[in-house]
């Protein structure tokens, strides 16, 4: 099967110190992927390489069915082409309901004309609704953002990123300072985000990247070390040597 994204021989220097060296990477469309690694392995940068906000020295990246480079686009092309990212922190409008913000998401998929006499129709509606409760956050549609616990914005800023219809989303550290049971959620939402687009998860936490069921790939010094099921991964002796074992 064709890759939606494929990233080939990817290299970027900072000041001279390579960050991402000749990294090669590819996914499948609504495929899940973890990305692990010890610190400043790259996972970042790569993230940043992908959605545009860095541009490689050398490398291809090539995306979807058209085969385009997305390596003279910019970061707004590459998110309309449908790369969406969720950082870390959450982002979304702490003073909107959570109504709004879904509701907002959706607008922005349209073009600016389009989205400046955007009437909420009843198609949209429903999609918010549909949104709201993979999010697990139906009995929360009227509550304002700002009042949600760390995990429900996460959730919520994951379904604006869902909203938007991306091909790909890259999720950074979801299961950061989330409860048990917030985590639980995280990776069923995870989980069903992937029948319909490809995620890749940067994570730290080996139980949750075990509980996403998943291919893992392992960076390390701005390479892949490694690839494959986690089991494969945890029986690599330089995965162990370079990041588990530590
Ligand atoms: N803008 C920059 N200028 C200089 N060096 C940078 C820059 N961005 C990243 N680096 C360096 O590149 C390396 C890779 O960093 P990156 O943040 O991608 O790693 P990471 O795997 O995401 O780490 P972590 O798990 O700590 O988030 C690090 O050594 C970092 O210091």
């Amino acid at each position: 099967m064709n890759s939606l994204l494929e990233v080939s021989g990817v290299s970027v220097s900072f000041d001279g110190f390579k960050a991402i060296n000749n990294l090669s990477f590819a996914i499948r469309s609504a495929e899940l992927r973890a990305i692990i690694g010890p610190n400043g392995a790259g996972k970042t940068t790569f993230m940043d390489i992908v959605t545009g906000k860095t541009k490689p020295d050398e490398g291809r990246i090539i995306w979807g069915d058209l085969s385009r480079s997305l390596l003279g686009m910019s970061e707004a092309k590459i998110a309309q082409a449908g790369i969406g990212r969720k950082f870390q922190k959450p982002t979304v409008f702490e003073d909107q309901t959570v109504e709004e913000n879904l509701v907002m998401a959706l607008k922005s998929k349209r073009s600016p004309f389009a989205a400046l006499f955007y009437k909420r129709s009843p198609g949209d509606m429903r999609r918010v609704e549909e949104l709201a409760g993979e999010i697990n956050l139906a009995d929360q549609l009227y509550r304002k953002a700002g009042e949600l616990s760390h995990g429900q914005k996460q959730w919520l800023e994951i379904g604006m990123l869902l909203a938007q219809d991306p091909q790909l989303l890259l999720v950074d550290e979801p299961a950061a300072g989330m409860t048990p049971a917030e985590r639980e959620h995280t990776t069923a939402l995870l989980v069903e985000a992937a029948k319909t687009c490809a995620v890749v998860v940067v994570e730290h936490d080996m139980e949750f990247v075990r509980r996403l069921n998943c291919r893992v790939t392992v960076l390390h010094e701005g390479s892949v070390l490694a690839e494959g099921s986690l089991d494969h991964i945890t029986a690599n002796q330089e995965v162990i040597d370079v990041y588990l074992g530590r």
